[in-house]
């Protein structure tokens, strides 16, 4: 029998609103036990300090370079991480000798995969001496310096789940983030995995900006506009969608309108469209039509994007279910990913595949870091 490591994972997604925690019990590969999982924001002042942080990050070059607030922002970024993870295992009753590995995914602050740059922010050294724990970081590079976009990781790990279904129709993973990402695994087990679009993105920024509240929430705000086809049509005509290659995204790569362009609820609306019809247009370059959409990600929250998705997903002959619906938890199962990737590559086993990422071979990738000998400091 395969060793069974106790593994937490940690994600600051490009929503930037905070940190996602999830505890997994896996060898790395089939066994799959989720454990809890928790959920710390961000208060409005750090998130404009990361916001600040996608600034700053625009100047660099060399992905270990921190310019400008750059290193103050990380290390700030990382002690959060520390106390969020005391927190988790002190309301779970846990202690830091009970968790083998951490799979910290830090956050990106910029992402230019035809540069092949990509860079987290995320102190994974201080991280582990802080927590008493191994830390494996930077779990995007490798992928990258082997011709891979460098994301989205999360594939493996939906893959490893849908191996616990009994439907085995071709199904797609949909992870509507910041940015949305889809994993279709086929009726024969093969994956095929890229980014698909913005997510919540678009609408986090709009919102924000007509109104200061952080989100459109339940999608209340664009239940009450209407689709401005011209405007929906400028995104989705985008390169992006059209061109035959897949390449994953920045969170910059799509603006907001300018506010003289929709009225708030109008503009939210027609953003939640385009969040849905993105994912229908990107799956058009899929293998095989999908049967079903199962959705995960803060994106599943907003019921006129679920309403629009489910819509236009009936018109190409499959249906969109919550993650719920097959056991799994929508919100918790980024930080799972990175709590199972941080196990397989503490095994070497390939994080990244050409059909996930476009690498050049299966690889594996990430950093460990070890606990000081001389790091006093534990987070416990
Ligand atoms: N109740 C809600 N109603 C509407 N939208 C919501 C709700 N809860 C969360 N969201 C949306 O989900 C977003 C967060 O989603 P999630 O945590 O999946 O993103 P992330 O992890 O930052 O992204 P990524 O997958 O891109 O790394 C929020 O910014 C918000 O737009
Ligand atoms: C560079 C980066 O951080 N990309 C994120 C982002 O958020 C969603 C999408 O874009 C995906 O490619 C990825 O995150 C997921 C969790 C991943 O790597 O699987």
């Amino acid at each position: 029998m395969k060793a069974v490591w106790t593994s937490i994972g940690l994600m600051s997604g490009t929503s930037m609103d905070g940190i996602d925690i999830a505890l997994l019990r896996t060898d790395g590969d089939r066994q799959i036990e989720r454990a809890p999982s928790m959920s710390v924001p961000y208060e409005a002042g750090f998130r404009d300090r990361l916001k600040q942080g996608l600034v700053d990050a625009k100047k660099v070059t060399d992905r270990k370079a921190r310019p400008a607030d750059l290193g103050a922002l990380e290390r700030n970024l990382t002690i959060r991480h520390a106390v969020a993870v005391s927190d988790f295992l002190f309301h779970n009753g846990l202690k830091h000798g009970d968790i083998n590995v951490i799979g910290f995914h830090g956050q990106t602050v910029l992402h230019r995969p035809d540069e092949a740059l990509t860079v987290q922010l995320g102190d994974g050294q201080l991280l582990a001496d802080l927590t008493g724990i191994p830390v494996v970081y930077d779990m995007r590079a490798n992928d990258m310096r082997h011709g891979g976009q460098g994301a989205p990781l999360i594939p493996v790990y939906h893959s490893a789940l849908a191996r616990s279904l009994d439907d085995r129709s071709a199904t797609v993973f949909v992870n509507i983030g910041g940015i949305s990402n889809l994993t279709f695994i086929g009726t024969k087990g093969e994956i095929v995995a890229y980014d698909s679009g913005p997510g919540n993105t678009l609408i986090d920024q709009w919102v924000e900006l007509r109104t200061g509240q952080a989100f459109d929430e339940g999608g209340a705000i664009a239940d009450r506009g209407k689709v401005l086809s011209d405007l929906a049509a400028r995104y989705l005509e985008h390169p992006f969608f059209v061109s035959n290659r897949r390449r994953s995204l920045d969170r910059n790569d799509f603006r907001p309108p300018s506010k003289i362009e929709a009225g708030l609820e109008d503009g939210a609306r027609t953003l939640a469209y385009v969040t849905a019809a993105a994912i229908l247009k990107s799956a058009s370059h899929l293998p095989e039509s999908p049967k079903r959409y199962v959705v995960c990600g803060g994106g599943r929250h907003n019921q006129i994007i679920m309403t629009h998705l489910e819509e236009l997903a009936r018109l190409n002959g499959a249906s969109v279910i919550k993650a719920e619906a097959l056991g799994f938890d929508g919100d918790a199962m980024e930080a799972e990913a990175w709590a199972y990737l941080a196990v397989r590559s503490q095994l070497e086993l390939p994080l990244t595949f050409p059909g996930t990422t476009g690498v050049s071979h299966a690889v594996s990738g990430g950093v460990l870091a070890k606990p000081s000998e001389r790091a006093i400091p534990k987070v416990d």
